[in-house]
């Protein structure tokens, strides 16, 4: 089998020294598909660069059939099959991350040129760097007419983790019972973290959310808001951004984009809307998503009813991204990238 061509953008950073070895070991594609591992970052990180290629030989993996370390877009995306688009400037403390708009919007220009120059058309794309979501619809307008929309996804995976941890401490079992969190929207502090539509294990009983948790206050409250700020809660702490759970965040969305979801299981993805649920079109926004695992191909789960909580948050959201794309257009037509 040939092996799986994997781009890694900003493998110099914090999250890329997370994520290579999880690509690099079968923990996404599975112990018998073999990968050639592409790395990219900045000329000024080289070095850096180079010192985790060596790590990675280091570690004698038997599915890492080649890796390369680049500093050029060119080599970058020739013939990948699967890109993670992590590198980008990160948020430092007091920042939203619309703040890295203006910086970030050039990248990822640049980048979905080189997708459609270089890529194979079947190429899917996890947007890691943020803001996210509209990072992604930048890439994917530049990728356009080679590699198409859906192909583009952004990571609200690490929130939907997030999620589902939170549901299981205040429920009182672990992360593995719960399932069907749904992240809904931006990546940012104006998500919509629904537990409405979540299952709990409890007791050998498949209970709703609400039952098992028992408390409607703290998933229409507390709940909420820890999982649309923990980011900037880790940031305070660490005084570095999530790196060890975002790096597993994108393993388990290209892991399942990959091999599909579990039956009777959804999760969280920002892709282009369809106009589902009322969400203007194309505007990359998380959805619950199912994925076949035969055509790789994911689907938007239809019908989950929404009350008018769960609607006023998402028109928040959707308003943001509206806002955030926008702004992206204008940035991206004053570049002379
Ligand atoms: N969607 C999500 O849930 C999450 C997103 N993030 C975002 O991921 C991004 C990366 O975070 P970290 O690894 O912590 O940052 P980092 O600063 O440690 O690493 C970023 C790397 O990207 C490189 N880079 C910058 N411009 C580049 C370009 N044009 N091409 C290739 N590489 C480039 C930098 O040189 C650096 O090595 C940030 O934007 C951060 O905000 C972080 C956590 C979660
Ligand atoms: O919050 C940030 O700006 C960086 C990290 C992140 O996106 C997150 O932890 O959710």
């Amino acid at each position: 089998m040939a092996p799986l061509r994997v781009l890694v953008t900003g493998a110099a950073g914090q999250i890329g020294y997370s994520i290579v070895i999880r690509i690099a070991d079968g923990t996404v594609f599975g112990k018998d598909t073999p990968v050639h591992l592409v790395l990219l970052d900045i000329p000024q990180c080289a070095n850096v660069l180079e010192g985790v290629v060596f790590e990675l030989q280091d570690c004698a993996l038997p599915t890492l059939h080649g890796v390369e370390a680049v500093t050029e877009e060119k080599a970058a995306f020739k013939d990948i099959d699967y890109a993670f688009l992590v590198g980008a400037m990160p948020r430092r403390e007091g920042m939203e991350r619309k703040d890295l708009l203006a910086a970030n919007v050039r990248i990822f220009k640049s980048q979905g040129k080189a997708l459609a120059e270089y890529a194979k058309p079947s190429t899917k794309v996890i947007v890691v760097g943020n803001p996210a979501n509209t990072n992604a619809f930048i890439a994917a307008k530049y990728a356009a007419g080679k590699v198409p929309a859906r192909n583009f996804s952004a990571m609200t995976r690490l929130d939907h983790n997030r999620a589902l941890a939170q549901v299981a401490l205040k429920a009182g079992v672990t992360v593995g019972d719960v399932k069907n969190v749904i992240i809904w929207g931006n990546h940012s502090s104006t998500q919509f973290p629904d537990a409405r539509h979540a299952q709990v294990t409890k007791g050998g009983n498949s209970v709703d959310a609400y039952t098992a948790v028992g408390d409607d206050a703290f998933l229409q409250g507390d709940f909420i808001s820890t999982v649309q700020k923990r980011g900037g809660v880790i940031i305070e702490k660490r005084k570095l951004s999530s790196a060890m759970s975002a790096a597993k965040a994108a393993c388990d969305h290209i892991h399942d984009w990959h091999f599909g979801t579990q039956p009777g299981q959804h999760v969280s993805m920002a892709v282009p809307s369809d106009g589902s649920y009322g969400i203007p079109e194309g505007l990359i926004f998380s959805f619950p998503v199912t994925i076949d695992g035969n055509t790789k191909e994911w689907k938007i789960v239809q019908g989950l009813s929404l009350d008018d909580f769960a609607k006023q948050k998402i028109a928040v959201t959707t308003k943001e991204l509206e806002e955030e794309r926008d702004d992206a257009l204008k940035a991206c037509d004053e570049s002379s990238i």
